[in-house]
């Protein structure tokens, strides 16, 4: 059966600029994020990926351009706007306290209010039910961060994200230098957020990860799209070729809902 209902992106950017000084970071950068949908962006270094995710989590103010949610033009002034608008972020330094268990760090900065007693039991009880939805395998949300691995400590900054109900999720190379193991099961919690019904935007130069858990694929080179590719048809070498520029795309929306 064909699908002829044409959807509303959670996240459209349209001509989005970014210029640091001399340096173009972006120009004229186009990018869609739907529902159920987690989209990779890729390319080299200085492509201008961490420039688009920083304008996406209200960090950086474009110089021009638009950006719609759902079909209404937003600005995104600050982080904390970003995060009223349903946008949450992984940084790659995860911002996460090592001195606090998992349930104090999934909370940080918004604790349930209320009879401490109380609020402390909400708060693990729905610490759990988030660790649940992701598949984490985390022993205990009692844990100490200190005490947890690389990718459980992944698994927490991606599981905070949910507290707050977002809509977008953007994550800046989750996967870079853990283990094979530990990059399993982050990639699995990004195959969650997405049965969740988020969005995901997932940073990343590993293209295995990359072809593992996405269903779009856009390229930047040079601070301008290169590309747009379904993940389950494109080929690592046309791919490739987008991101070292052997082929120029232009952009390219793949035609996923039309
Ligand atoms: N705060 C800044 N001041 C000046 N130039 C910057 C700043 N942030 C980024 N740039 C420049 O903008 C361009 C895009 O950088 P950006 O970090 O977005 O690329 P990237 O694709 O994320 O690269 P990487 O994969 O290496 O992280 C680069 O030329 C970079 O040097």
């Amino acid at each position: 059966m064909t699908t002829t209902t044409t959807r509303t992106p959670l996240l459209a950017m349209r001509q989005i600029c970014k210029r640091f000084n001399a340096v173009e970071a972006l120009v004229d950068v186009d990018f869609e994020v739907y529902a159920h949908e987690v989209v990779a962006l890729v390319g080299d270094n200085g492509a201008g990926k961490s420039t688009l995710a920083k304008v996406i989590s209200g960090v950086l103010q474009p110089d021009s351009g638009l950006i719609e949610m759902e079909g209404e033009t937003v600005a995104i002034p600050s982080p904390s706007a970003a995060h009223d608008l349903g946008v949450a972020t992984v940084f790659q330094d995860l911002a996460l306290c090592d001195n606090l268990d998992v349930t104090a760090n999934l909370f940080l900065g918004r604790e349930m209010t209320g009879r401490a007693l109380l609020a402390d039991a909400q708060m693990e009880d729905a610490a759990k039910k988030i660790l649940r939805d992701l598949s984490s395998r985390i022993p205990s949300v009692r844990t100490q961060l200190r005490d947890l691995s690389a990718g459980q400590r992944q698994s927490v900054a991606i599981a905070r994200t949910l507290i707050g109900s977002p809509r977008i999720v953007v994550l800046d190379e989750p996967t870079a230098s853990l283990s094979v193991a530990q990059t399993a099961e982050v990639l699995t919690h990004i195959q969650g957020l997405r049965d969740l019904g988020l969005g995901v935007v997932l940073i990343s130069h590993n293209m295995n990860d990359v072809r593992a858990v996405s269903d779009r694929i856009e390229v930047l080179r040079h601070g301008r799209n290169n590309g747009s590719f379904d993940a389950s048809s494109a080929s690592y070498e046309a791919i490739l070729a987008a991101i070292t520029g052997a082929t120029h795309q232009g952009y390219r929306s793949v035609p996923r809902f039309a």
